[in-house]
């Protein structure tokens, strides 16, 4: 597959002070990352040397083969990112206008209204406009070009639940059509839903890449809980293989374990009475906490 984005071992200092370090990375065509990464781990400034808005202090950048200020790349790209700056003056529809005249194959304004929810809000003055219907605004400006390589930083914040769903939709739809999207988000569950792969960065460092279920079953495994019996203790519990963690509710108990399948055959073994079983994944937040407080 083509690459469309490639990070050769790029760091950035602020005042000798690392924010990016040693960051290799490389994004195939066709594909939705999610950049994970608490506060003030790297993940803007990360994306605004892919965007060629700030220089590395080491490593180098590639953008669709180029450098990411070259003009034949910029003309392929888009970018929502976290401020919206409108000029005072103008309505909605001129501002679209406004940013497709600066592309060779701009999207027709109207399939751009559409996709951003703004067809009620053509005329209106983009500085009249809410926070939520601000970043439709500022989506419809990142699609204006039809990008082939567009990012996305905190998209949905202030943006209603219909707002939201449409919009993941439309990025869905864009992957399906070989459009690369790099996103960052702190709501995991969107990453979660519609990355098909997720990066998480701390403290400048990439501390996992893969798949959704990869970096849930990497770093937590599942949990298996019952109602115990009465004859049920810790110390039983503690004897039988493949318990990494026990913890009680009242007289239900949950244990993680890296293989649920192994360790209910091993619970029946032994003879732990067990009423009203459950297996669960352990979701992304846990997996993330893990990684970023490691
Ligand atoms: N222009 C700058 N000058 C000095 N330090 C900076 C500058 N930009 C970023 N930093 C520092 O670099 C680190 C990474 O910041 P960055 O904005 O990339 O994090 P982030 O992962 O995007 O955080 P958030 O989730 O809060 O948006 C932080 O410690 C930040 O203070």
């Amino acid at each position: 597959m083509a690459v469309a984005i490639q990070l050769d071992n790029v760091s950035k200092s602020f005042k000798g002070k690392k924010a990016v370090d040693s960051l290799s990375l490389t994004i195939e065509q066709g594909t939705v990352v999610a950049l994970l990464g608490p506060n003030g781990a790297g993940k803007t400034t990360t994306v605004s040397m892919i965007l060629g808005l700030q220089q590395p202090t080491t490593g180098s950048v590639k953008l669709l083969g180029g450098d990411p200020r070259e003009i034949s790349v910029r003309d392929r790209i888009g970018a929502m990112l976290q401020e919206v700056s409108v000029v005072d003056s103008l309505k909605v529809a001129e501002t679209i206008n406004l940013f497709r005249s600066y592309y060779t194959k701009p999207l027709p304004l109207d399939r751009l209204l559409k996709v951003s929810n703004l067809e009620g809000e053509r005329n209106k003055l983009a500085s009249a406009l809410s926070g939520g219907q601000q970043r439709r605004l500022g989506f419809a400006i990142a699609l204006a070009g039809d990008p082939d390589v567009l990012f996305l930083d905190e998209p949905t914040v202030g943006m209603d639940v219909s707002s939201r769903q449409l919009f993941w939709e439309t990025v869905r739809a864009m992957a399906g059509r070989g459009r690369t999207i790099v996103l960052t988000t702190h709501y995991l569950e969107e990453a979660d839903s519609v990355a098909d792969r997720i990066v998480v960065i701390n403290n400048g460092k990439l501390v996992a890449d893969g798949t959704p279920s990869e970096i849930k079953a990497g770093t937590n495994g599942r949990v298996i809980s019952f109602t115990a019996g009465s004859s049920v203790t810790t110390e039983l519990l503690r004897a039988i293989p493949g318990i990494d963690d026990i913890e009680w509710s009242q007289n239900r108990v949950m244990l993680k374990s890296a293989d649920t399948d192994r360790l209910l055959i091993n619970l029946v073994k032994y003879g732990i009475e067990m009423r009203d079983i459950e297996i669960m994944s352990g979701g992304l937040e846990e997996a993330f906490q893990t990684l970023v407080n490691k």
